[in-house]
């Protein structure tokens, strides 16, 4: 297809080199891998091919940097942060090129990608002064106990390609906030965000050795087993499969990491009969269409009260058709290509079972090779039934499928139904529902009316087999935290002289 790349105004913000120790490294071996646009199918550079032996440097700088880092005050810590935020919003332009260019969402939602990931600077520097520790009234006369937030110490952060920017800054910040220094591994398919962001934070005076970013490729695995069995690295955070996370735990074991995981979900999405339709058509679109589906917070079971289910889909149906899918930087496009051929693969095997069984598509349904082999209709499937694979499993793509329901209950089943349990929306007017339907999902975050609940200030994370701990959001810090305990004896004596 035509795509036309503009030009970055900052044009060394774009590296075929990654940042380790406050340097622009290669790979020891000389290595490359390359990586190319998913609209066009061009290359567009290419990054180290690390192994194990460049993620051990990469560790092994982070751990130097660890101790003078504890001994900054958190206020200088926020400063960083502050000042890394003040950066990307002034290179915000730059960024969302990047981004579009690599990971293929059209230039408006990279330009909102862009101000959600540098919202996790500025809200973590304004978390990182205020971790308190508590004072606790203790059992045993004359002891007084208090506790401490001490930093965990050398953090590893492995992130995906959806979102090349927000994975990233959500991780660091609270790790920076924290006074814990990062090896983070950048996606194979996205690391030149990434690699912008380090060009950042070296602007930003964050000092060698805090942030070191491990690029690979081919090698992911050998250099996620290095960060997990390393002992040096005491966290690890993730963002991405169930089936990687669990992979990743598995590797943690032997050292007994503290781990936050956040993984695949399937969201069900219910629209009750007494929603208002247009807010509930808009949640869908929102929820279901970001990033061409391609969020692990999409709507994947939309589920339909019987009572509106035809005039629903028609209204959702209407909606889609006014799309216009293309390369991100073209005028109007609203939906861009999906990450590579894979992904394209599982969409059309998810939309074939579903036409197979008996599900009726009431627009898309087809690859768009004359744009290029990532593209895909966006598509509306009705008619749906849970023995199709879309029931079970995470799409990652644009295709709403819609299920009928009859009652509160039955949908609530369904949509508890699941392995998995991240996100979870519902449209109603009844207050009583809300709370009802709210405090039964079985997920870790739930929209009520609104399709869209990504927010710094919230705490992000699932349940089930969607993982645990909690990123953004007043809770996050924590998890780059350890709380130590201190009692002090022999402190309840009479005043003396009394
Ligand atoms: N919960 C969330 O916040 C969230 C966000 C984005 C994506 N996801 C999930 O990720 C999936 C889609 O992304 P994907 O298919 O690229 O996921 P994935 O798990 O294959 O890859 C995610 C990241 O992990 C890295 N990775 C892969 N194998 C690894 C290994 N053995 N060791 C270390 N790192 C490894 C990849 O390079 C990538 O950077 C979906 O299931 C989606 O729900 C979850
Ligand atoms: O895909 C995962 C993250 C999505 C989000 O933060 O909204």
């Amino acid at each position: 297809m035509q795509h036309s790349v503009p030009d970055l105004s900052d044009k060394s913000l774009l590296k075929n080199q990654t940042y380790i120790n406050g340097k622009w490294v290669n790979a020891k071996s000389g290595k490359t891998f390359e990586v190319y646009d998913p609209a066009s199918g061009k290359l567009i550079g290419t990054m180290p091919e690390m192994d194990k032996e460049d993620t051990q440097e990469a560790i092994k700088a982070a751990a130097a940097a660890l101790p003078e880092l504890k001994k900054t005050t958190a206020r200088q810590r926020s400063k960083w942060l502050r000042k890394w935020y003040d950066l990307m919003m002034e290179n915000a332009e730059d960024l969302a090129k990047l981004i579009t260019w690599e990971n293929g969402k059209p230039i408006a939602d990279a330009k909102g990608e862009v101000n959600y990931a540098a919202n996790f600077f500025e809200w973590f520097s304004e978390e990182a002064p205020r971790a308190y520790g508590d004072t606790i009234l203790p059992s045993i006369p004359g002891n007084r106990v208090f506790t401490i937030k001490e930093p965990i110490g050398v953090a590893g952060l492995i992130t995906p390609w959806n979102f090349p920017a927000a994975m990233i800054t959500r991780k660091i910040g609270p790790a920076l906030a924290a006074g814990c220094t990062v090896v983070a591994k950048s996606p194979g398919e996205t690391p030149f965000t990434a690699a912008a962001l380090a060009e950042l934070a070296h602007r930003a005076g964050i000092p060698p050795g805090v942030v070191n970013i491990v690029t690979s490729l081919e090698n992911t695995a050998e250099v996620g087993e290095t960060i997990t069995s390393s002992e040096i690295v005491k966290k690890v955070s993730f963002t991405g499969s169930t089936r990687v996370g669990k992979l990743l735990m598995k590797q943690s074991s032997d050292t007994l990491k503290k781990l936050s995981f956040e993984l695949g979900g399937n969201a069900p999405f219910i629209v009750f009969d007494d929603a208002d339709m247009d807010t509930a058509v808009n949640g869908a679109i929102a929820s279901k269409f970001r990033s061409s589906g391609q969020t692990c917070v999409c709507a994947n079971r939309i589920y339909v009260q019987k009572g509106i289910y035809d005039s629903f889909a028609k209204a959702l149906t209407e909606k889609v058709n006014s799309f216009k899918v293309g390369g991100g930087y073209s005028e109007g496009v609203t939906h861009g290509p999906l990450i590579h051929d894979r992904a394209v693969s599982k969409v059309d095997a998810h939309v074939q079972d579903a036409i197979q069984q008996g599900g009726k598509v009431l627009t898309g349904g087809q690859k768009l090779p004359d744009l290029g082999s990532n593209f895909y209709q966006p598509t509306v499937i009705r008619d749906m039934t849970p023995s199709m694979d879309l029931a079970h499993e995470e799409t990652f793509g644009p295709v709403a499928g819609l299920f009928p329901f009859d009652t509160e209950a039955e949908v609530v089943k369904q949509a508890n139904d699941s392995e998995v349990g991240l996100a979870g929306y519902f449209f109603s007017k009844d207050l009583a529902r809300c709370y009802r339907v709210a405090e039964a999902l079985e997920v870790g975050m739930v929209g009520v009316n609104t399709g869209l609940i990504s927010d710094p200030a919230a705490p992000f994370g699932g349940v089930k087999q969607s993982g645990f701990g909690r990123e953004g959001s007043k809770y996050g810090i924590d998890e780059y935290m350890t709380i130590k305990m201190v009692t002090m004896g022999g402190l309840g004596q009479p005043l003396q002289g009394s």
